[in-house]
């Protein structure tokens, strides 16, 4: 059984693959202070909670924080005796390698998107991944990541008006019911959800432009479909598409090891 774990700069999603379904998905915030034990006290209790007697014999991990993969690979070692594949390290192949600047470290979530997305849909696709940041990954015709976009995240721009502006409160991103907002959060939350109705229309339009063809536009990351209630941003939401994208790029070095 596979253990796909994907370590965001906010969460860190952990799956298990029966080699044709995930039988279960866990979220936890990312913290790299949390050893191999907290990691695994928390998977067991959860395994036997919705009765999964399963055994782990693979793990394979994309972490945009460096620093959590050394307690994930105690975890591999000390209880599910394997040892992991991680993305963007040398002994983890791609399915199609990069064309970007030389000496550019990827953020291993947008390599797995964009193996996860050509698997699904093939080439020229833009995978746009709402996270902690919003990433926009261009995938060519042969599957290969060519480079993207980054922009700052939906919750990190309304935490950045909060924290920098005493009179600006916390608020959390909701569709605003008109455009001129008459209250302080209404006016936060239409400058954040229309001004990012309107990054991604400008961003993948651009995109399509400058690469002079059709792309097709697939989001994931659980804000995507709050953004899609207006107009047609993305031609598809896959909300797994990067754990698919980790059981790919896991069969993929199976296949050719
Ligand atoms: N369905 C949702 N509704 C509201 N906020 C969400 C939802 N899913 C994720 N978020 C928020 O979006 C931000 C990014 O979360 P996540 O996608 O887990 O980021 P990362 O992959 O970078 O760790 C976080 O602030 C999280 O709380
Ligand atoms: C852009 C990111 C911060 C997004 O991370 P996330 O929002 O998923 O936590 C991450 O992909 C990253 O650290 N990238 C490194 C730089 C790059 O991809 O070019
Ligand atoms: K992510």
């Amino acid at each position: 059984m596979l253990l796909t774990i994907d370590c965001g700069n906010t969460n860190t999603v952990f799956s298990i693959w029966d080699g044709t379904a995930f039988l279960a998905t866990w979220r936890t915030s990312t913290e790299w202070q949390r050893t191999a034990d907290q990691y695994y006290v928390w998977l067991s209790t959860l395994m036997e909670f919705q009765k999964l007697d399963v055994e782990i014999t693979d793990v394979i991990i994309s972490s945009t924080v460096p620093r959590v993969v050394f307690n994930l690979r105690v975890l591999c070692d000390r209880y599910f005796n394997c040892r992991p594949y991680v993305v963007g390290k040398a002994d983890c192949m791609l399915p199609a390698p990069p064309r970007v600047d030389e000496g550019t470290q990827i953020g291993p979530d947008r390599l797995v998107n964009t193996a996860g997305a050509y698997d699904r849909c093939g080439g020229d696709l833009i995978v746009v991944d709402f996270g902690t940041a919003t990433t926009f990954d261009v995938v060519d015709t042969d599957g290969a990541y060519v480079g993207g976009v980054i922009a700052p995240g939906v919750n990190l721009s309304l935490e950045a008006l909060h924290s920098a502006a005493a009179a600006l409160p916390h608020v959390d991103i909701t569709k605003p019911q008109a455009v001129v907002g008459t209250n302080t959060v209404a006016c936060m939350q239409s400058g954040v959800f229309w001004g990012y109705v309107g990054l991604v229309r400008e961003i993948c339009a651009r995109i399509k432009a400058e690469r002079a063809r059709d792309m097709r536009v697939i989001s994931t990351g659980g804000l995507a479909p709050l953004f899609q209630q207006t107009e047609k941003l993305f031609d598809d939401f896959q909300d797994d598409l990067t754990m698919h994208g980790l059981t790919v790029i896991h069969r993929f070095n199976k296949e050719n090891n």
